[in-house]
């Protein structure tokens, strides 16, 4: 037989959707998840040989999500995942894992403790991976969806005979946000970490006179290190959500910065990782992470 590698072997279960509501009080806390458990080890025989002897099944994996949720409850999208951690790292035959949420917003009613309303904001991200004893956590958000109507301006760049686009001094600023960071350590309040960050975020893209998106981006993910301390490095990625002026000439109109068509493709894709001085950024806290 032909001399073939084997690698990157793991296994899990995706998108185990666990909603947890805290009923120790009247003012229930409610957590909605959405977990992919993956571990790495040694199950090399049950691709080459279908031995299924050291294969901690994706059903069992699945069920651990429900079971440790009930022992040790939600305080957070990254303590469940370090929880789900510490009990599969300590398997046999385990010598990495990977796991992943995302947390959707519910908004309390006022009515009472435990009535709530989807909200539409982004989506809170979160990833623990460990290396034997090595644990990296990482977190984020995605599709936080921003828009300024003035502020924004676009102009300097090259001119070749490729380009149509008007210099602009006054635009719409509309993109949809992704971010991850890593925590240095493990000792973080990640749900004041995360309100930091988005408060820090979305107060850069609003206050930044932005010159282009990556000048915003550079400012939002600046403010996010500057608010919290514990973070090692943050990937910012946006979209440019287009809007064109809608030329009412024809119409005999004129249009100063009204009337806008929102374009949804194609759109610019922008994106950077700042880190803290020459920290070194380990490729290993961000395998699997598509940020
Ligand atoms: O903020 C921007 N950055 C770009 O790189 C770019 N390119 C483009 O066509 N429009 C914009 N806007």
């Amino acid at each position: 037989m032909a001399d073939y590698t084997l690698s990157d072997l793991q296994h899990g279960k995706a998108e185990v959707r666990l909603v947890n509501v805290d009923r120790s009080t009247d003012t229930h806390v409610l957590h909605d998840l959405n977990v992919t458990t993956q571990l790495r080890g040694d199950f090399a025989t049950a691709y080459t040989e279908g031995d299924n002897s050291h294969v901690h099944a994706t059903d069992t994996q699945k069920n651990s999500v429900y079971a440790l949720a009930r022992e040790h409850g939600v305080r957070s999208p990254e303590a469940f995942l370090l929880v789900l951690a510490e009990h599969w790292r300590a398997q046999p035959w385990v010598t990495g894992t990977w796991f992943a949420a995302e947390s959707y917003r519910w908004e309390r009613l006022p009515a009472n403790g435990h009535s709530f309303v989807r909200s539409g904001q982004e989506t809170r991200t979160a990833w623990v991976q460990t290396y034997g004893d090595e644990t990296f956590v990482l977190a984020g958000l995605t599709d936080l969806v921003v828009l300024k109507s003035t502020g924004s301006e676009f102009h300097g760049f090259p001119r070749d005979r490729f380009t149509t686009l008007a210099e602009t001094h006054d635009r719409i600023l509309a993109t949809s946000v992704t971010a991850t960071w890593r925590y240095a350590g493990l000792d973080v309040d990640h749900d004041a970490a995360y309100a930091a960050v988005h408060a820090a975020m979305t107060g850069a893209f609003a206050t930044t006179h932005s010159l282009a998106l990556q000048q915003t981006i550079h400012a939002m993910a600046t403010a996010a290190l500057d608010a919290v301390p514990e973070i090692a490095e943050i990937k910012v990625a946006c979209p440019n959500k287009h809007h064109f002026l809608v030329d009412l000439e024809p119409l005999g109109l004129d249009n100063p910065g009204e009337v806008f068509f929102a374009a949804d493709r194609p759109y610019g894709l922008i994106s950077a990782t700042v880190g803290r001085g020459d920290a070194p950024v380990d490729p290993r806290a961000w395998a699997g992470i598509g940020a």
